[in-house]
C-alpha cells in the first residue's frame, strides 16, 4: 500500500524555542488517526504546517509523493482542513459559502454545483442550504466546516479539535460524521480529549513537548500498560485484610458491599488466587474482571517519559 501523507522529521520554531521537534509518521490506509496531546503540546503546529497554513523551520512534508515544498498547490488539492476556529463567512448562506469554497479548490465552474451538492448530502446540512451561517448552531456550522474540508474529495482531512465548544449532543452528532468521512479519507484528528480519541481512533500519535511519545495503534496504546487491577463483585464480602493476604494484592478499593476493585502487582494469576480464595473461604464471588490500564494513566505514563 503505498503512502498518502508522509511528514519527515517535521520541526518548528516560532522564536527560538522549538514547538515541535523531528515530528515523523506516515498514513497510507483511510481511517481516522488521532494526534493527542495537552495544550501547547504541538498539535496546531504540526496541523498548520501539513496544510500550508505555516512554513516549517525544518522537514517535509509529502502528500500522495508530492513534496509541498515543490508543489504547494497541488499537494493542498489533495487536502481538506478544518482549523480550531472554522473559516466560515456568517453572512454567507451554506450554499454561498459552499460554492465560494469550491471555487477556492479550484473546482471546475461546471462541477461545482454537484461538488456542493454532494458536500451537504454527506455532512447532513442539505435542508439548511439557503440558511444564514450565523442562524445555525454550533453543530451545524461544524458540519458546514467539515463540508467545506472535503468538498474537493481530498485524500486527507485534517481537523482540528472539531468537537470544541460543541455541547454533548452536538458532540455524539460530529464523531458519527467524523467517523463516516472516515470511511473514504484519511482523517487525522488532533484533541487532547482521550476519551475521544479512543472512541474514534484506528491508530494514534501521541505528542507532548512537541516530540512523539507514542504512535501506534489504538488497541497498542490501550494495552500499553499491563493490567493492574480487577473487579470483583462478591456476594459475602472479605474484609479488606483477607484480600490482602492475597499474594501480590497492594491495596482494596471498596466499590458498594458487593463490589471491589483489587490492585496487584507481578501476579499474573491474581484471578485464579481470587477464585481459590473465595472457594476455601465461602466468599461467594459473582464476577470477576482484569481491568485494562485506563486510557489516563497511560497517557500520564508517556507524558511523564517526553
Ligand atoms: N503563533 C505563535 N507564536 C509563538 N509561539 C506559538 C505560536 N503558536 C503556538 N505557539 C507555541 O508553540 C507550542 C505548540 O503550540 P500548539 O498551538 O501547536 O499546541 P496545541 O497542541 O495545538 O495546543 P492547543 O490544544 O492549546 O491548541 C506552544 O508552546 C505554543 O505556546
Amino acid at each position: 500500500m503505498s503512502t498518502v501523507l508522509k511528514v519527515e522529521n517535521l520541526s518548528h520554531r516560532y522564536s527560538t524555542a522549538w514547538a515541535i521537534r523531528d515530528i515523523s509518521f506516515e498514513i497510507s490506509q483511510t481511517g481516522v488517526i488521532g494526534l493527542l496531546g495537552s495544550n501547547g503540546a504541538g498539535k496546531s503546529t504540526t496541523m498548520n504546517i501539513i496544510c500550508g497554513v505555516l512554513k516549517q523551520t525544518e522537514g517535509e512534508v509529502y502528500i500522495n509523493g508530492i513534496n509541498k515544498k515543490d508543489d504547494p498547490r497541488l499537494a493542498k488539492r489533495q487536502l481538506g482542513f478544518l482549523p480550531q476556529t472554522p473559516p466560515l463567512y456568517f453572512d454567507f448562506t451554506v450554499n454561498e459559502y459552499l460554492t465560494y469554497a469550491a471555487d477556492l479548490r479550484f473546482i471546475e465552474k461546471t462541477a461545482v454545483k454537484k461538488a456542493v451538492a454532494e458536500a451537504m448530502d454527506k455532512t447532513g446540512i442539505a435542508h439548511f442550504s439557503s440558511r444564514l451561517i450565523k442562524n445555525l448552531s454550533g453543530g451545524y456550522r461544524q458540519r458546514v466546516g467539515i463540508a467545506q474540508a472535503i468538498i474537493h474529495k481530498p485524500s486527507v482531512v485534517i481537523l482540528d479539535e472539531p468537537t470544541n465548544g460543541l455541547d454533548p449532543n452536538q458532540i455524539i452528532e460530529a464523531r458519527k460524521l467524523i467517523r463516516e468521512i472516515g470511511n473514504e479519507h484519511i482523517v487525522l484528528l488532533s484533541s487532547h480529549v482521550l476519551s475521544e480519541i479512543n472512541l474514534l481512533c484506528r491508530d494514534i500519535i501521541m505528542i507532548e513537548g512537541g516530540r512523539i511519545v507514542f504512535s501506534d495503534s489504538m488497541d497498542s496504546f490501550n494495552n500499553y500498560l499491563q493490567p493492574s487491577s480487577v473487579l470483583a463483585v462478591m456476594e459475602n464480602m472479605p474484609a479488606e485484610a483477607e484480600l490482602l493476604k492475597l499474594r501480590g494484592v497492594t491495596k482494596v478499593e471498596f466499590l458498594s458491599g458487593r463490589q471491589c476493585r483489587i490492585y496487584f502487582a507481578g501476579a499474573d494469576n491474581i484471578t485464579e488466587l481470587v477464585i481459590a480464595a473465595s472457594m476455601q473461604h465461602q466468599w461467594r464471588l459473582q464476577e470477576i474482571n482484569l481491568e485494562r490500564s485506563l486510557l489516563d494513566d497511560v497517557f500520564k505514563q508517556l507524558s511523564r517519559q517526553s
